[in-house]
């Protein structure tokens, strides 16, 4: 089916010129036509949108965060990673039921695509969960993304463990919906030598990425200097964890031996600055990464640390945190953080064909209509305001393979009242 979006201002993030009343043509799930508006092309669209004065852009990759933890936002504020791990928000997810954890991740699924996600790279807590049926759930959405089952070594043991992580990994990737997978042990201190070496070897057979947070603390890499005589990174090198893209969580503390080995190895970083600002974690110096050549990507981990899944705010935190520690304002030029949060995470997702929009490649876009918006004028200077002035409450629309999921702020897929009339419910349960 042919759909056309147009008299638009497109902002291909392919080059970093604009394109002055534009239109896209979809077919099917992919972009067939991006260029300047032409009358003539409407004729034979099914559905054609008149997006007259708005701004057109990729959507924005979440290349890490937990989905099944929007119902513990506001739960432990304050409080330092482990402490809040231990003390607060394991003992809470082990009270979580399959239905609590279905409404939690379809509230994490509304926050994504209102605020303009349209593709997103999960880890879950299983425990208790039937994972077959959460995974049915966010298939149903429209939402793009991976979903993946976390491995922590825990009483159930690791060989159980590793063969639920790789049925439900191998049952997905078979399925072939929106959604995809990763094989995602939680970090190098909560799992096992052995769950690790497994997690390895699930990915290798099923042809997957590896997702892992890894060296998001001073205690974390002093801890395994410690037990292991070596940092995170290079400790998962001895686990040959570097023979599948992986994709680690955070790299708060590395050494510059570390950052050599991500950029030899092609390991993609996942930054999520808000979360290590609230945890007390520390800021990542992305700016080293980037001029190593890591190909860094951005994320809000969970709405217990952040608190919200607004990519816009995380854009416009990671570009000032640079400037501000590298006490230069070059050290993260705004086009660089349009691509860290598109086409870089993509990339470290896996997904050659989004991130930009060009002919070819999947119909992944949003829209924001600044007219009526006092904090987005002069009008002028659009392509600042994405970054340092918009929200993800600037959205207006967006289309996630070819299919519009939100218009005009309303989504089509999914009961935003009902979730959040469950939310709260399920709350009470805990
Ligand atoms: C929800 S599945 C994965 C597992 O990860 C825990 N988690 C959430 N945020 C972080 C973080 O920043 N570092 C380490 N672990 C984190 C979460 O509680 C789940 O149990
Ligand atoms: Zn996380």
């Amino acid at each position: 089916m042919k759909k056309a979006f147009y008299h638009c201002d497109i902002f291909t993030l392919d080059q970093e010129k604009i394109i002055k009343d534009g239109m896209i043509i979809t077919e099917d799930e992919k972009i067939a036509y991006i260029g300047k508006m032409e009358e003539e092309r409407l004729q034979d669209c099914e559905e054609t949108y008149n997006w007259s004065g708005k701004w057109v852009m990729p959507g924005l990759v979440n290349s890490h965060v937990h989905i099944v933890m929007n119902i513990l936002r506001g739960v432990g504020d304050d409080m330092l990673l482990h402490p809040w791990l231990t003390e607060k928000i394991w003992p809470l997810e082990a009270k979580f039921t399959t239905d609590l954890a279905i409404t939690s991740s379809k509230a994490a699924i509304v926050e994504m695509m209102k605020s303009g996600t349209t593709l997103f790279n999960d880890m879950y807590n299983p425990i208790g969960l039937d994972v077959f049926k959460l995974y049915e759930a966010v298939k149903d959405t429209g939402m793009k993304g991976n979903l993946a089952y976390t491995l922590f070594s825990n009483d159930k043991g690791d060989k159980a463990i590793a063969k639920e992580a790789h049925d439900i990994a191998q049952h997905i990737k078979k399925d072939r919906s929106l959604i995809r997978t990763t094989v995602a042990p939680h970090s190098p201190y909560s799992c096992s030598e052995e769950l690790l070496r497994s997690s390895v070897s699930i990915a290798k057979e099923l042809d997957l990425p590896l997702h892992i947070h890894v060296s998001e603390t001073e205690k974390e890499m002093n801890d395994c200097l410690r037990e292991h005589e070596t940092t995170p990174v290079q400790y998962l090198a001895e686990l040959d964890f570097y023979e599948q893209p992986t994709i680690f969580a955070h790299g708060v503390v590395l050494t510059d031996e570390d950052v050599a080995l991500l950029n030899e190895k092609g390991t993609s970083i996942a930054h999520n600055p808000i979360s290590n600002l609230k945890l007390g974690s520390g800021v990542a110096d992305i700016s080293r990464l980037n001029s190593a050549g890591v190909n860094v990507a951005i994320a809000t981990d969970s709405v217990a640390s952040n608190n919200n899944l607004d990519m816009f705010e995380e854009m416009r935190t990671a570009a000032l945190l640079q400037k501000g520690t590298h006490k230069t304002p070059e050290a993260m030029p705004a086009y660089s953080m349009l691509k860290m949060a598109t086409l870089n995470g993509a990339k470290a997702l896996g997904y050659e064909d989004t991130g930009v929009l060009k002919e070819g490649y999947k119909a992944d876009f949003i829209s924001i209509d600044p007219r009526d918006k006092i904090h987005l004028q002069p009008l002028e200077n659009a392509s600042s305001h994405l970054l340092y002035a918009a929200s993800g409450k600037d959205v207006s629309d967006s289309v996630i393979n070819g299919n519009v999921v939100m218009e005009n702020r309303v989504l089509l897929t999914l009961d935003e009242e009902r979730i959040i009339y469950d939310l709260n419910y399920y709350y009470k349960t805990l």
